[in-house]
């Protein structure tokens, strides 16, 4: 029997998606190690959305297999994916503008609630103590992403950047084993992008996290990511450290259009 703990956390194989005529994904293979934060990076159009939305189960393959801690992806439906321990931010901002920042974050919690309807309106012991440590929880996670000051403030106060790291510490209330992130160095400014690298780093270790992000800003994906997978057109173009990506003529020729 090999250790689970050795085997990739993430395996993606042989991966098709088509829309009518297009084929957004093309026999996308990679695997992720527990514990790497890895890059995806493509021009636009490449398929990586595509990839996160296979992962997430918002979208269906047609071929291939993804497996998650060995297990097949496809045996679960969207709904049960953050309870199965993958959690996700967006491209643009999914918060509630209105709620307080905590109360944003201990939203992250309710897909690993226990206790059911009757429960919730009977207000029964089991039901007060979990709530006690979704709280406990959510207090850790605005610690962790610096946002104590600001717990209490509605969302629609806060800056950008500021309401980004909510929306991290909201996913990061479903205790997931894998985060997806989707353009998070979207919309910020040169200072946040460098705060977003060392704070990538701190949960990613403090967290024992494996991140996977889809980013355009490439400065940022090559100094954070352990790993870096090209695509373009759907296809794989390049897989490896974010050096050997960088230099790699496919790669090269992606982004520049030029032969390398
Ligand atoms: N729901 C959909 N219906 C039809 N075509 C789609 C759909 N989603 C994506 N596509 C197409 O699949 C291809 C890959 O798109 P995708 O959004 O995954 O690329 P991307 O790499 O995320 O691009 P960007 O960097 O611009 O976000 C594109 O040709 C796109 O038009």
């Amino acid at each position: 029997m090999p250790d689970a703990d050795a085997r990739p956390l993430l395996e993606v194989k042989g991966v098709t998606v088509r829309f009518g005529g297009i084929t957004a994904l093309d026999g996308i293979t990679f695997s992720i190690s527990r514990g790497a934060i890895t890059g995806l990076i493509g021009p636009n159009g490449a398929g990586k959305t595509t990839l996160f939305n296979c992962l997430s189960r918002l979208y269906q393959f047609s071929d291939g297999e993804i497996l998650f801690e060995g297990q097949p992806l496809r045996a679960h439906p969207a709904h049960a994916i953050a309870a199965l321990g993958i959690g996700r931010t967006f491209q643009n901002l999914a918060l509630f503008r209105t709620m307080s920042v905590r109360d944003n974050v201990m939203l992250g919690g309710h897909c690993r609630s226990g206790t059911g309807f009757l429960g919730n309106a009977l207000r029964l012991p089991s039901v007060r103590r979990e709530e006690r440590m979704l709280g406990e929880q959510a207090a850790r996670m605005i610690d962790l992403l610096d946002l104590g000051e600001v717990a209490h403030r509605p969302v629609s106060d806060l800056s950008f950047g500021t309401a980004k790291r909510v929306e991290f510490a909201r996913a990061l209330m479903s205790r997931p084993k894998l985060l997806l992130l989707d353009e998070p160095a979207g919309g910020l400014n040169h200072e946040e992008v460098d705060g977003l690298r060392l704070l990538l780093r701190r949960i990613q270790s403090e967290l024992s996290l494996t991140i996977l992000l889809v980013e355009h800003h490439m400065n940022l994906v090559m100094r954070v990511s352990d790993q870096v997978v090209a695509l373009d057109f759907g296809r794989k173009i390049a897989d490896g450290t974010p050096a050997q990506v960088q230099a790699h003529p496919d790669v090269v020729r992606a982004y520049l259009g030029v032969e390398a």
